[in-house]
């Protein structure tokens, strides 16, 4: 980030540093900027104005992707105070959707330097790119592989868009500084022939590796990042299912770490699913839960749900009855040979669901048969809660709960407007990916977007304020109940399952908080009171403003 050239560059080149015409005459003395600015000395809060006109500016939502990615490359300070100020607006325009966008264009659009791509020829070389992160120091760290980018597939190199958007509300929803978090990306190759093929591409142009040789190039990975920084806390974002589990498994003991399709994903819609059943008056133990999607996301959910029917009186057999898992071949059963380790818990016994198809059993089948009042997607797949299938839940409960999970708009197995008609207003509907109200039957039923967003920034803050070296399941049970707490849909059935998303940065403050508190119960933070939490939460939490430099 910082470029070379005279010293005093570094306060106009570097992001970190620079303030643009916020410079005082001052600083401009000192630092050797006389000339370099335009004499009139603005503010902060001018500057926010101007940008915003340019943002405003932009045609297509890639196009306003593209401009916000440059400010940000450019001035940091000015990037986050604009987009805190505009959250809502341009959340999905840095975040979910459009960076999905911009991960398939990555190439196309690719600009400057930001993060690191470690890449797989240069793994003997790892310890030494880890010494070019220009950063003070590295506090967290969000990495990709670029395999399982949403619900998009194989991006290779051009994955890096997830961890620099993760990283982005790391800091503009967690208040965690820009200058302690590094996005990268484990650059293995890539299966998608338009981007071998393209003469653009950024990455290695080598199709993935695979087995022990990924396994190993990992944990070179991991033991570098355990070397420089052992303390840091490290997101693993968007890798493919035969990859998810099993990494986090092998990491989750070693350092402080968490998988965010795994974890922050179940926590978000563990905390979703706590609201909602506020409004519908049914226990979570008395709920049946239908999964369209057996992957990271949806077993990740499925045992969070497990662990909370089992804290609301289940035993874990009778928890693990009420859940159905339907993925490419039907409904997941114990007779079944084909499953990853992380899916055999989740299955059904053959002998109780047998008869319910002659051949494979279908969500729908699945629907009529086990009479859900929850339905998850989580498949990546478009299109699929049919109108059929919808109607279907909506005849068997009253109150029927939707949440289809996929990412990005692209992907959502119903749009809520579709759910909300085909269940005659009744549906409670929440989204991966933002939406606007649906107005039926002269209400306007709001959609809360169910997505880890909720979850990781205030994850993080948590952690790193309360000093933890681990972050446990607990954590994330702390966060999905702290989450559903601030829901405002009480009994009102077209209000928001989540609380507005101009609101997370309060929201991020107090699941910090619960996270905090949970890690210390866990062993895994040193003790504090409830008040030293609290300030340590205020203190850590970064405010887009300048500082002076001389
Ligand atoms: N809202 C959120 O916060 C959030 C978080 C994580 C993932 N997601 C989304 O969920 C989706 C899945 O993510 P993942 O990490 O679980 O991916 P994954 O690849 O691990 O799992 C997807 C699963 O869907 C199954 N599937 C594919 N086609 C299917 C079909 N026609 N019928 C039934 N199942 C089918 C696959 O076999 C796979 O098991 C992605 O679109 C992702 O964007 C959303
Ligand atoms: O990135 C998101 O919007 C949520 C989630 O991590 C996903 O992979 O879809
Ligand atoms: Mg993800």
């Amino acid at each position: 980030m910082v470029e070379s050239g005279p010293a005093n560059l570094q306060y106009v080149t570097n992001p970190l540093l620079n303030k643009g015409t916020a410079f005082s005459l001052r600083e401009r003395e000192k630092l050797g900027l006389m000339g370099l600015l335009p004499p009139h000395i603005e503010t902060l809060e001018t500057q926010i104005d101007r940008v915003y006109a340019a943002f405003e500016r932009e045609e297509t939502p890639l196009d306003k992707h593209v401009y916000l990615r440059g400010l940000q490359d450019d001035n940091e300070v000015l990037f986050y105070a604009l987009l805190v100020r505009h959250l809502s607006e341009m959340m999905p325009i840095i975040y979910t959707p459009i960076v999905g966008d911009a991960c398939k264009k990555f190439s196309e659009i690719y600009d400057h330097p930001r993060g690191l791509i470690i890449s797989y020829p240069e793994r003997d070389r790892i310890d030494d790119i880890l010494e070019n992160a220009i950063l003070p120091s590295v506090e967290a760290i969000v990495v990709t592989d670029g395999e399982r980018i949403l619900g998009l597939g194989d991006q290779g190199a051009g994955g890096m868009g997830i961890p620099i958007g993760k990283l982005s509300l790391y800091t503009a929803a967690g208040g965690i500084s820009p200058t302690v978090t590094l996005p990268i990306v484990l650059d293995v190759g890539t299966n998608n022939q338009e981007r071998l093929k393209d003469p653009l591409y950024i990455g290695w142009r080598h199709e993935r590796i695979s087995g022990d040789d990924y396994f190993e190039f990992v944990d070179l990975f991991v033991r570098a990042v355990k070397r420089k920084w052992p303390d840091v806390l490290l997101q693993f974002e968007d890798f493919a299912q035969q990859h998810a589990a099993p990494l986090l498994a092998r990491y989750r003991d070693q350092l402080c770490t968490f998988n965010d399709d795994i974890q922050g994903t179940a926590a978000v819609t563990a905390g979703t699913l706590l609201a909602a059943s506020n409004v519908t008056g049914i226990p979570l133990k008395d709920a049946t839960i239908a999964f369209l999607g057996a992957g990271s996301a949806g077993v990740g959910i499925a045992e969070q749900l497990v662990q909370l029917m089992v804290r609301q009186g289940l035993s874990e057999t009778e928890a693990r009855a009420r859940i159905y898992m339907v993925d490419r071949n039907g409904l997941l059963t114990d007779a079944m040979s084909d499953l990853l380790p992380f899916q055999k818990q989740v299955v059904q016994p053959l002998t109780k669901v047998g008869s319910w198809s002659d051949g494979e059993i279908s969500l729908l089948d699945v629907i009529h048969r086990a009479k859900p009042n929850i339905l998850v997607g989580v498949s990546g797949q478009a299109g699929l809660f049919s109108e059929e299938v919808i109607r279907a839940m909506a005849a068997n409960t009253e109150h029927p709960v939707v949440l289809p999970l996929s990412n990005p708009t692209s992907r959502i197995e119903a749009v809520p407007a579709d759910i909300i008609h085909w269940s005659d207003g009744h549906a409670m509907v929440a989204t991966g990916s933002p939406f606007d109200p649906v107005v039926y039957n002269g209400k306007t039923h709001h959609v809360a977007q169910c997505n880890n967003s909720y979850i990781f920034p205030g994850m993080g803050l948590g952690v790193l304020a309360a000093g933890a070296r681990r972050v446990t399941d607990g954590m994330f049970m702390a966060a999905a109940e702290a989450l559903a707490t601030l829901s405002p849909a009480r009994s009102d059935r077209t209000a928001s399952l989540l609380p507005d998303v101009g609101n997370i940065r309060e929201v991020s403050k107090a699941i910090a908080f619960a996270v905090g508190q949970q890690a210390q119960l866990d062993g895994v933070a040193p003790k504090s009171t409830k008040d030293d939490l609290k300030a340590a939460i205020n203190a850590k939490f970064w405010i887009p403003q300048y500082q002076e430099i001389v």
